[in-house]
């Protein structure tokens, strides 16, 4: 079939299972040949074919409303609801976005990026529905380890405890992104489908067979309702919850998945369908992925799977994991902790060479903190590794639990700065913002490998505070340092500086060395600062820049407000210290999806408008 001329999700009711089953086919093939052209999400996708099918058949979206958690898995739905011929643009400036957008198709109707939002969501659209006094299902589908994050676990006791309906999806395929974690995942290996609900759904599937399928697929006949609705679980850990329970089902099997939905559908009360399924079902390299190298994938040739590719550079993650790994051969009090990002903090080695000493929490990162908390408070050392943009839902255990008690651990933020294809839900561009108001806090940005492997060092040299250690998505060099060689706290560096110079830039992270070339290749009067601590500010710096009346330019590539500038005007203007000040950085909005470079140009915060910037501020500076 020609998925590029799908329109909307009606043409599926017309269909037979067999019809179904193709259908299934053509998606996943063009799953693997697109998605391996343009890099994505690649087997969560491929892993519900079959259920996003079979929720688009018995349900009528946009009045029924399918949301998925994450939202990385939304390209079936994506393509069963017309935007097949958008894929070549996927995670693209202006291409189709790699979860579900609002502004993007009336079928979605939720948005989000980050984990387990779905439930909260769907309860309070559930609710809106009935005080409006509307129609519509709300289906939302959550993986197995999106639901065993807090916010899901706190949407599902409210959930039991409200009349409104909810059909909940459990899409469990004892995946995360790498191995699912967890007593609950174990849990859930164990269940298995009770002997009388097995009954009824198999009268209802030799129903389906001898009735002529299409449109009637999802008419019952009463006997079959009443004996499948007599044996919906309520004894199992949902019905605790005050929820009803079907399942577990075959995922891949369309009479199980219709039966199931199809009742679902027939209910008055929320319903949790447990579907198994396979997380890179038809593409056996994905099938047997234990730590999740096919969950997101860089453009690929799918004849040949993944390759390592040979480079001279090594990523920001890798050069932090490795140097860890050296300091916990030294130090066995370090312990190494991961909210289920084992893969993309490149963690892989200092779990296998101590299992005994790195900690893999799943997707709960406020859990991840107060447990590093607790660690520190016992004196071991933890290093917890987490994206800048998902320690946005740790904000409080990181001043409540840990900078209050000033509890000593590192927490590396990985993928600080503007991400690239994953857009505005991924950006880690208010990591300082947010972070710089915490006390204690000492917040670093490297500006290469050198400089971080020497901060942490002197992170388990003092081991006296919570230090933050940030560092961004993409490749660096590596460089050699040996474990003692340390940083002073609190001081930046020189990188150029003549005090008769009227202009200096402060930056922080690589861009220094961005700066750096340019004004050496122009030879321009303009001073460099690498002001590698956010916090604390070097005051004594600050202090001679004063007396030098110099023009300062605070060149930032994350949110304006909160950071570095904000920082040192506050720290000017309490002084009553008048400087000149000019400030690149993000505006108050959030930037959407794109390659790097277009993004900086987008925000005007590219190394060609610093450029331009400079020179304007020196002309200025000739003429007065
Ligand atoms: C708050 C948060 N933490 C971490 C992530 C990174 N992440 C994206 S998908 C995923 C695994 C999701 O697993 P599951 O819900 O079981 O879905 P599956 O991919 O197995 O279908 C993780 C950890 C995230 N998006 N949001
Ligand atoms: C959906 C999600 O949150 C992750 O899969 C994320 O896309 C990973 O990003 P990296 O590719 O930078 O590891
Ligand atoms: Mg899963």
């Amino acid at each position: 079939m020609k998925l590029e001329q799908i329109k909307d999700p009606q043409f599926l009711k017309q269909m037979n299972i067999e019809e179904l089953e193709e259908l299934a086919q053509d998606i996943r093939t063009f799953i693997i040949q697109n998605v391996s052209q343009t890099g994505g999400h690649f087997s969560s996708n491929l892993g519900v074919v079959e259920l996003t099918i079979a929720l688009h058949y018995i349900f009528n979206s946009p009045t029924d409303k399918i949301i998925f958690d994450v939202g990385h898995q939304s390209y079936v739905h994506k393509i069963l609801t017309g935007r097949a011929g958008q894929f070549s643009t996927l995670r693209q400036f202006h291409g189709l976005s790699g979860f579900q957008k609002r502004k993007e198709s009336i079928h979605d109707a939720w948005e989000a990026g980050h984990s387990s939002t779905a439930l909260s969501a769907s309860a309070g659209m559930a609710v809106a529905r009935d005080l409006n006094h509307e129609k519509g299902e709300i289906i939302c589908v959550v993986g197995d380890a999106a639901l065993m994050s807090g916010e899901s676990f706190e949407a599902l006791n409210y959930l039991g405890s409200i009349s409104s309906k909810v059909i909940i999806i459990l899409n469990d395929n004892n995946m995360s992104i790498s191995k699912n974690v967890g007593g609950l995942s174990n849990f859930f290996s164990d269940v298995r489908m009770s002997t009388q609900y097995k009954n009824a759904r198999n009268n209802y599937i030799s129903f389906l067979s001898k009735s002529n399928l299409g449109k009637k697929v999802y008419k019952m006949t009463k006997k079959i309702k009443d004996q499948i609705k007599n044996n919906v679980i309520n004894d199992h850990i949902f019905g605790e919850f005050g929820l009803d329970y079907i399942g577990p089902i075959n995922g891949h099997d369309f009479h199980d998945l219709l039966s199931a939905l199809a009742l679902a559908s027939e209910m008055d009360h929320s319903v949790v369908i447990h579907v198994h399924t396979v997380k890179g079902k038809g593409y056996p390299l994905a099938e047997n992925d234990y730590y999740g190298v096919y969950h997101g994938v860089p453009p690929f040739d799918y004849r040949e799977g993944i390759r390592h590719q040979e480079s001279s550079t090594i990523s920001w993650s890798e050069v932090v994991a490795r140097h860890i790994e050296k300091w916990m051969h030294k130090d066995e009090d370090i312990v190494t902790i991961t909210p289920a990002m084992i893969s993309g903090s490149c963690l892989r080695s200092i779990f296998e060479t101590f299992p005994d000493r790195s900690f893999d929490v799943g997707i709960a990162e406020e859990h991840a903190m107060t447990f590093a908390a607790g660690l520190s408070n016992a004196q071991k050392k933890p290093f917890i590794t987490i994206y800048s943009s998902f320690l946005q839902r740790c904000y409080d255990q990181i001043n409540h639990d840990i900078a209050r008690m000033n509890l000593p651990c590192l927490i590396g933020v990985d993928r600080s700065g503007l991400v690239g294809a994953d857009g505005e839900t991924h950006h880690g561009v208010f990591d300082i913002s947010f972070l710089s108001a915490i006390p204690h806090l000492i917040i670093m940005s490297p500006k290469d490998a050198q400089e971080l492997k020497k901060m942490i060092n002197t992170v388990f040299h003092h081991f006296d505070s919570p230090y933050i250690l940030r560092f961004p998505k993409g490749s660096t060099e590596d460089m050699n340092v040996d474990l003692d060689e340390g940083i002073d706290i609190g001081t930046w560096e020189k990188i150029i500086f003549n005090d008769n110079n009227p202009l200096t830039i402060l930056t922080y992270d690589a861009k220094v060395y961005q700066v750096a070339q340019f004004l050496m290749q122009e030879e321009l009067p303009v001073n460099l600062i690498n002001a590698r601590f956010i916090k604390p500010l070097d005051e004594k710096m600050l202090d001679e820049l004063f007396d030098l009346h110099q023009h300062l330019l605070i060149y930032e590539t994350d949110l304006m407000t909160g950071s570095l500038g904000s920082l040192i005007a506050h720290y000017y203007s309490q002084r009553h210290m008048p400087m000149t000040i000019d400030y690149m950085g993000i505006d108050d909005h959030y930037t959407p999806q794109g390659q790097l470079d277009e993004l900086l140009k987008l925000e005007h915060i590219h190394i060609d408008d610093l450029k331009q910037t400079v020179k304007e501020i020196l002309h200025e500076k000739r003429k007065s």
